[in-house]
């Protein structure tokens, strides 16, 4: 009837025009007549084909996920490519998801950064919810993260964060790098505690010039985002610079990491030798002895790789914001100071064990982690089966993004939630308030190193605030402005002055 009108006037054009009309209007339609009687979440018009809503995701991407919530409400299924996605941002959604669909959802989706550097799946990141992953997260618990371990490395901890001021009290002539600094320690931890060596100091050479490499360059391949991944025909066609990248350092971090595994079979290294704990690579290779079929090299190298990826970016962004947000505030700063004069003194240097009298301490982290979570929409997360969230269906292998980033800035949540208030978490034991705040997750596949992240955060930013005061370098305030990365890092590395206390000098000369 239409064509038939316009036959008598409509141009070329006007047909075109209300062919693509017309197609769109029958994919609306369809779309939501399919999505009305199967029960599926509300979703955004328009999914362009192939692509799905890809064209909507800009960087930093918990930000673009939270105006989209707010725009088209807590719960949408979304298509990402080929891949649906299941997106909340809500805490009572986020209880539905972790608890009574927590099974249901520890599986991880299959990306090519689990596929080349999670060893084909078998990381604890990212492999499948199974036998394997259970075994895995076992070992972790208990061998690995328990506080008997933990306490067992407490001297690793404890030194780095003397050898710390120690570094900072002969350089405070001028301002110093803190992001460079957070990450230079956070990574000597861990590499002391995983191996019984420090990668990052002045007698390092070929091998540390190596080892700093292989970091920089997990970490800017890990914020590469793979389109392959959403959308497989790419990978067809050759689109793979990504994944060359990735093949190449798994190559270099293999060989880095055997090199390290032989070198401590033969015992010759000094430091190694003469270390007074356990380290993670004794543990697991004490495992292989009993159980060589499993615990083969490359397990071992991969467990070990995932702590330590896991492990060092997630600890040292919280503390470089933390202090980006001290700088911004002096009168937090102060208050902290007072309260660790108070509770500590200038004759001994702040520990660890001290974390249960330093409250206000604890809470200027979690403060950090309300607004700089560096798990902005935790790890993806996939549907083993069918399941209901908020009375709606949700197919097996759907992805799910819970963006907690969202939850943390929500107004309705939060009074005045951008501003930093640590007092709001008075009286709150822990890194978690329900499931408005969960920085380390929940669940099944909650992070396995929130004790030893939250013991390296308390002492480090501690340590340095009994030490020193902090200044910007100058009048206007500090820049935080979020980049590029799946750790929600700072765009521009943080600065700052500072100067050793006058009432600590005697202290730190002892560091
Ligand atoms: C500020 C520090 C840290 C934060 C905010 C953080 C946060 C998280 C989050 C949100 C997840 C995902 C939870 C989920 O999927 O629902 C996670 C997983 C994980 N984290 Fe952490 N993390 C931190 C430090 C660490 C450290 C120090 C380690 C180890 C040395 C670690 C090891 C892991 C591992 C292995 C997983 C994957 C667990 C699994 O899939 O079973 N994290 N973390």
């Amino acid at each position: 009837m239409l064509m038939y009108i316009l036959s008598h006037s409509a141009t070329v054009m006007d047909y075109i025009f209300i062919t693509i009309a017309l197609f769109v209007a029958s994919y609306w339609f369809a779309t939501h007549i399919y999505r009305k009687y199967s029960n599926l979440p509300p979703t955004i018009f328009p999914s362009i084909p192939i692509i799905g809503h890809l064209y909507l995701i800009k960087n930093p991407l918990c930000r673009t996920l939270a105006k989209i919530s707010a725009k088209h409400g807590p719960i949408l299924l979304l298509r990402f490519g080929s891949r649906k996605v299941l997106l909340v941002s809500t805490p009572s959604l986020s209880e539905e998801c972790f608890t009574k669909n927590d099974v249901i959802f520890a599986n991880r989706p299959r990306l090519l950064y689990g596929k080349i550097l999670g060893s084909n799946y078998t990381n604890l990141c990212t492999a499948s919810y199974g036998d394997h992953w259970r075994k895995l997260r076992r070992i972790a618990n208990a061998e690995i993260f328990s506080s008997f371990r933990l306490n067992e490395l407490h001297e690793v901890r404890a030194d780095e964060g003397r050898l710390l001021i120690r570094k900072l009290a002969t350089e405070c002539s001028s301002p110093v790098n803190m992001k460079k600094t957070f990450h230079e320690m956070t990574l000597n931890v861990m590499m002391r505690m995983i191996f019984g060596k420090r990668y990052y100091c002045s007698k390092m050479k070929e091998e540390g010039k190596k080892f700093q490499e292989i970091s920089k360059e997990t970490f800017l391949v890990g914020d590469a985002s793979n389109l392959g991944d959403h959308l497989p025909f790419l990978n067809w066609f050759g689109v793979r610079g990504v994944e060359k990248r990735m093949i190449a350092l798994q190559k270099k971090r293999n060989a880095f990491f055997q090199g390290v595994i032989e070198e401590y079979r033969k015992g010759k290294d000094e430091e190694v030798k003469n270390k007074k704990h356990k380290t993670m690579m004794e543990v697991l290779l004490e495992l292989q002895e009993n159980e060589p079929k499993y615990y083969t090299d490359d397990l071992i190298k991969t467990f070990l790789l995932n702590l330590l990826s896991t492990g060092t970016d997630t600890s040292s962004g919280t503390m470089e914001w933390a202090f980006a947000l001290l700088l911004n505030h002096p009168h937090v700063l102060k208050k902290a100071q007072n309260e660790i004069d108070n509770h500590v003194g200038k004759e001994r240097f702040v520990d660890e064990s001290d974390m249960g009298n330093l409250p206000y301490l604890r809470c200027i982290v979690n403060e950090t982690l309300r607004l700089y979570p560096a798990g902005p929409v935790l790890v993806p997360h996939e549907s083993s089966e069918e399941c209901v969230v908020g009375g709606y269906h949700i197919p097996q292998g759907t992805m799910l993004l819970v963006n907690q980033w969202a939850m943390h800035h929500d107004p309705d949540l939060w009074s005045d939630p951008e501003s930093f208030q640590p007092e709001r978490f008075e009286g709150i034991e822990g890194a978690r308030d329900g499931f408005r705040f969960m920085p380390f997750g929940f669940g099944r596949r909650c992070c396995p190193g929130e004790g030893l992240a939250t013991r390296i955060m308390g002492l480090t930013v501690g340590l340095l605030i009994q030490c020193f005061d902090w200044e910007r370098p100058g009048e206007e305030m500090v820049d935080m402005t979020e980049g590029r990365g799946i750790t929600l890092p700072k765009a521009q590395p943080l600065i700052a002055k500072y100067k050793p206390r006058q009432m600590m000098l005697n202290l730190i000369s002892q560091a």
